[in-house]
């Protein structure tokens, strides 16, 4: 995989940093997730793959084991409020010093610096901060946040594995590690590229939800068939958008022109009584096949069973029959290989790692003794 061979520490967070982790352990790394001691809960539903230590940061001898753990690895991958590293004495100074070649990835909403630096957030915050949350919802509604896809994930965690991943790329020709500022602020923002770059060509004139591509054009939409599903349409180009009026029985000369922003409701309300005749099942094998660019609304238990991702493997199930995502893009002499067993128990793994990093037996008693680490190999035998 192309990841093979780099070994990445991971503090454990909520769900971008986990993110980050996940996708570097699809594509070959060894990630080690470090997990609180005294019976913390993971929240990591993004584990997989992942191994998983338990140890206390806040005793010195466990700062000092989580320094020993970096000495030996590529990237440390941290998702703390800014300060905390340093106020444990883990900040990239303290790490750098020891292991010059370590790439330290910081994932956080607003970046190292600036006012918000050290504030508390979530996805909505960051997303609202990029400008996007501005441009998202429907006409005359307040701004709506598509899940927390894009700031906590797009922006965020893939953004930061981007990072490591260049950084792993330029210390091949450098030998050096360096620090990554991933803002999730600025992920999101660059991630919208497309909105500030394309404001010249009047895309976004009008108000929210108004707009071509934020649902006001009815050519690009959702509307719900028979059985309340729904069908997606994206019907732009004047040649694919003939495809739909075809698909969709109706007569041009009927129709206002498809780009006429003033007569969109009505057309809107033409698509919307259309759609309503037939079942998703019937429009599908009335637009499959064609270029009207019509598909259906999937639910997250139907993706696994459509045709297309079926012949592609798009979905797969793991060994406790929960459905993912396969890892994308698919590399054609090394692509991933997502771990199928089931996520690691907090502490699971603490012993092999430790002894995977040249510490001694009796090491690895007395830290468990003092309450530094934590072993939970039983919990995994049940
Ligand atoms: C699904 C829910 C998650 C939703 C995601 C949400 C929408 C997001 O947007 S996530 C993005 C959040 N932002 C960031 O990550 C930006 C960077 N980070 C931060 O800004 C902050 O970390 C923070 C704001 C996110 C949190 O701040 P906090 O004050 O809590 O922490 P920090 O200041 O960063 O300091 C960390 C402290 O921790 C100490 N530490 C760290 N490691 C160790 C260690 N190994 N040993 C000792 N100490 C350690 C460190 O020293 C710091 O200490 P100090 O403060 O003293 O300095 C899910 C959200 C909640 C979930 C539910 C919940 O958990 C309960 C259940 C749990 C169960 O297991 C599963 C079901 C739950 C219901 C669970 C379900 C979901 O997972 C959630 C709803």
């Amino acid at each position: 995989m192309a990841l093979a061979g780099v070994r990445v520490i991971e503090l454990a967070g909520l769900a971008p940093a986990p993110f980050c982790g996940m996708i570097l352990a699809d594509f070959g790394a060894r990630v080690i997730r470090v997990d609180r001691t005294k019976g913390a809960m993971t929240v990591d539903t993004q584990a997989r793959g992942k191994r998983s230590v338990a140890l206390n940061l806040k005793n010195p001898k466990g700062v000092a084991v989580f320094k020993r753990l970096c000495v030996q690895s590529d990237v440390v991958l941290e998702p703390y409020r800014k300060g905390v590293m340093e106020k444990m004495g883990l900040g990239p100074e303290d790490l750098l010093k020891e292991n010059p070649r370590l790439i330290y990835a910081r994932l956080t909403g607003y970046g190292q610096s600036g006012s918000y630096a050290k504030a508390a957030g979530h996805d909505i915050n960051y997303l609202a901060m990029s400008g996007l949350l501005s441009m998202l919802g429907r006409s005359s509604e307040k701004p709506y946040a598509p899940l927390n896809l894009v700031a906590d994930f797009a922006g965020g965690g893939l953004m930061c594995a981007f990072g490591i991943v260049l950084a792993l790329l330029e210390r091949s020709r450098s030998g050096q590690g360096q620090i990554i500022d991933a803002s999730m602020v600025e992920g999101a923002a660059y991630v919208g590229s497309f909105m500030w770059k394309s404001r010249s060509l009047g895309l976004w004139n009008r108000p929210r939800g108004e707009n071509m591509l934020d649902s006001g054009a009815p050519f690009y939409d959702t509307y719900c068939t028979s059985d309340g599903k729904y069908m997606a349409v994206g019907a732009i180009e004047p040649q694919f958008y003939q495809q739909l009026i075809k698909g969709l029985a109706l007569d041009d000369a009927d129709l206002p022109a498809q780009m006429s922003v003033s007569d969109w409701p009505q057309l809107r309300q033409t698509f919307t009584r259309v759609f309503a005749t037939k079942t998703q099942a019937e429009w599908s094998r009335i637009f499959d096949g064609t270029d009207a660019c019509v598909t259906p609304v999937l639910s997250l238990d139907e993706v696994l069973s459509h045709p297309h991702n079926q012949a592609r493997g798009s979905f797969f199930k793991d060994s406790q029959g929960e459905i993912s995502p396969r890892p994308a893009p698919v590399l054609s002499r090394s692509p991933a290989e997502p771990c199928h067993s089931r996520d690691p128990f907090i502490g699971e793994h603490t012993r092999s790692v430790l002894k995977e990093y040249g510490f001694e037996q009796a090491q690895i008693e007395q830290l468990l003794s003092a309450g530094i680490i934590e072993c939970n190999e039983a919990k995994a035998r049940l």
